[in-house]
């Protein structure tokens, strides 16, 4: 059932299709006896609780969670499972990896590839996002990490974010920081969430917000004790889930539809777009001096 849920999802991309295969081929699966299941793949760790309707995705892609093509294919096919399946009505992401949410899109993915590569992982982020942003079920990020660029529109494109209280776990679009920008669909999930004045100036500078600044600017709802990140997640899911679904799910497409829609009518375009900018050298460049940076780091 989930292969043919993924068989629509990648209907444009074969190779992607392939890889899915691959991952549920590997898949396992448990059940407990008090209505605990657990799913594991390589890189995503789904924990369930059927009883009370919610599953947890832990991202466990270390170093960094970084949104590796492969990342990205196991998790789309994770979130379709659970969207799929009725039990489910709330969903809490958080990280597996001692740290770190996610360190956003993998570096690696947009350095010297070829252009049906950028393609083809331009399309995986697209279809990521638009299933996040447009979850049925309530999510809510519980942010134990840092969280630049692509892993702050992660939690950016939950309905609720925790994040835990240590100034190391920075958040925000810091995409000029690396040369690049940030495309207009991350720009307008940053507007919707913390305004336009302060999406411009974040967004120009490449903020990464502390956690007291990204609860000032509104980027987070809440920051909690780092042990208590994922009990106030629970928390807060349970007031989220005593809603209605109905009303609720019509409310929360009323107020994304316009955003998403944005895209929708426009992916081939994007895509375009993101492979003839992220190919030319200036740009190749500059990802290959900031990658050299991070890893110079530790020496
Ligand atoms: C138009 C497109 C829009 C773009 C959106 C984006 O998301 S753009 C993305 C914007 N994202 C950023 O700007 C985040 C950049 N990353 C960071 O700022 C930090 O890594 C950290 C704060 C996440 C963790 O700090 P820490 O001290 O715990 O860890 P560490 O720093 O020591 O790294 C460990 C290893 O991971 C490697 N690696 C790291 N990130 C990436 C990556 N994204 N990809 C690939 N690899 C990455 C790093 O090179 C090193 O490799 P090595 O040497 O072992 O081979």
């Amino acid at each position: 059932m989930a292969l043919v849920a993924g068989r629509k999802t990648f209907a444009a991309g074969k190779t992607l299709l392939l890889r899915a295969g691959v991952w549920l081929g590997a898949e396992a699966a448990a059940r407990g006896g008090n209505g605990a299941r657990r799913f594991v793949s390589q890189r995503v760790l789904v924990e369930s609780d059927v009883t009370a309707g919610i599953a947890t995705i832990k991202f466990k892609n270390p170093p960094v969670n970084s949104l590796s093509l492969e990342f990205l294919t196991e998790f789309i096919i994770c979130l379709e499972k659970l969207e799929n399946d009725k039990t489910y009505r709330g969903l809490i992401l958080t990280s597996d990896c001692p740290g770190i949410f996610s360190a956003g899109l993998d570096l690696r993915e947009m350095c010297g590839k070829n252009l049906a590569h950028y393609a083809e992982y331009w399309r995986a982020i697209q279809e990521t996002w638009l299933k996040l942003y447009l979850s049925n079920m309530v999510l809510v990020a519980a942010i134990n990490g840092a969280s630049p660029a692509g892993g702050c529109l992660m939690a950016l494109s939950s309905d609720y974010r925790v994040l835990a209280d240590n100034p190391r776990y920075r958040i925000g679009l810091n995409e000029t920081l690396l040369g690049i920008v940030a495309p207009f669909w991350f720009k307008d999930v940053l507007v919707n969430t913390i305004g336009h004045r302060a999406a411009e100036h974040a967004l120009q500078l490449g903020l990464l917000f502390q956690p007291t600044e990204a609860l000032q600017v509104g980027m987070v709802d809440q920051v909690v004790p780092e042990d208590q990140v994922q009990s106030t997640a629970l928390s807060v899911m349970t007031e989220w889930l005593a809603i209605p679904d109905h009303a609720r799910q019509l409310t929360k497409s009323m107020m994304r539809k316009a955003t998403a829609d944005n895209l929708i009518k426009q992916r081939e375009a994007d895509i375009q777009n993101f492979v003839s900018f992220v190919s030319r050298d200036s740009i190749q460049k500059s990802l290959q001096v900031y990658l050299e940076k991070l890893k110079q780091k530790k020496h």
